[in-house]
């Protein structure tokens, strides 16, 4: 059986009074690609923030349910979301560099972290890791701001894997870039993958398409299907997510 880095257990959230997630159970599988996918409002980032307690700092949402890491449920009583976050990354829609150097952004997490490694020597590796070594390496003193959006969001993305994290969430992470930069992030998702899970909300069927190994698609917060990409795009179980990879609604 498929090992897996998460499993969602009747998973509610409700803002303020109402709910938009319905009692999601999902399995999120190791060194795959998950694209969760649906509508605009069926709740996908809610969902993706649920998997690493990004959630808890969204205020008036209330959670229910498990969401189980190595075994273990991460709402459970004493869990420090801080550490959770540290190894389930995130990475979000619009590329969000610190206001500090390329070198001190990718930097930042394992300062705070309090790592006594080398230093120097995880921030090569994470820019290579997020393909962005070579066009850096000799700027890591500018400022992350002079970067191309593109490469901001590949920026972004080597700050979370400087932590080393286990699975990293990406919420639409290229809607905000160009056709070009879109595919350089795709293709490195698709090596990334060896080293970690991923799980990406897409509003973007090919991309889904492209890089997914499992889909969810979520609808009005329920789970309407979750299958292999290949099947759910070939032949869908369910009515509503033929009607919307095909583009009938959404
Ligand atoms: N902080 C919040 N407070 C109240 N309601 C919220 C909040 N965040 C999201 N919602 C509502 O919860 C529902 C699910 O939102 P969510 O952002 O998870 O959906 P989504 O599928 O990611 O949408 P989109 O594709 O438009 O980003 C929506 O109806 C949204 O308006």
């Amino acid at each position: 059986m498929m090992e897996r880095a998460l499993s969602i257990r009747n998973l509610k959230v409700s803002y303020k009074d109402r709910e938009v997630l319905k009692g999601i159970d999902l399995d999120i599988y190791k060194n795959k690609i998950t694209a969760i996918i649906g509508p605009s409002g069926c709740g996908k980032s809610t969902l993706l923030r649920c998997m690493n307690r990004m959630i808890d700092i969204v205020e008036g949402a209330k959670v229910s349910g498990e969401v189980l890491f190595g075994g273990e449920n991460i709402y459970a009583p004493g869990v420090d979301p801080v550490k959770i976050r540290f190894k389930i990354g995130m990475v979000f829609q619009k590329p969000n560099p610190f206001p500090k150097s390329i070198f001190e952004n990718v930097a930042f997490g394992l300062k705070i972290n309090g790592y006594t490694g080398d230093i120097p020597y995880m921030v090569e590796k994470s820019l290579r890791w997020a393909g962005l070594w070579e066009e850096v390496k000799g700027r890591l003193k500018d400022d992350a701001y002079v970067l191309s959006g593109g490469q901001q969001q590949r920026l972004c993305i080597a700050r979370a894997l400087a932590l080393e994290p286990e699975v990293l969430l990406l919420d639409e992470p290229c809607s905000a870039l160009d056709p070009v930069s879109t595919l350089r992030i795709e293709e490195l998702l698709l090596n990334l993958k060896e080293r970690l899970t991923i799980v990406i909300v897409t509003h973007n069927i090919q991309q889904a398409a492209r890089i997914a190994d499992y889909t969810a698609f979520l609808l009005d917060g329920n789970l309407v299907e979750f299958g292999e990409t290949s099947s759910m795009f070939t032949v869908p179980k369910d009515k509503r997510t033929e009607d919307f990879i095909t583009g009938r609604f959404g």
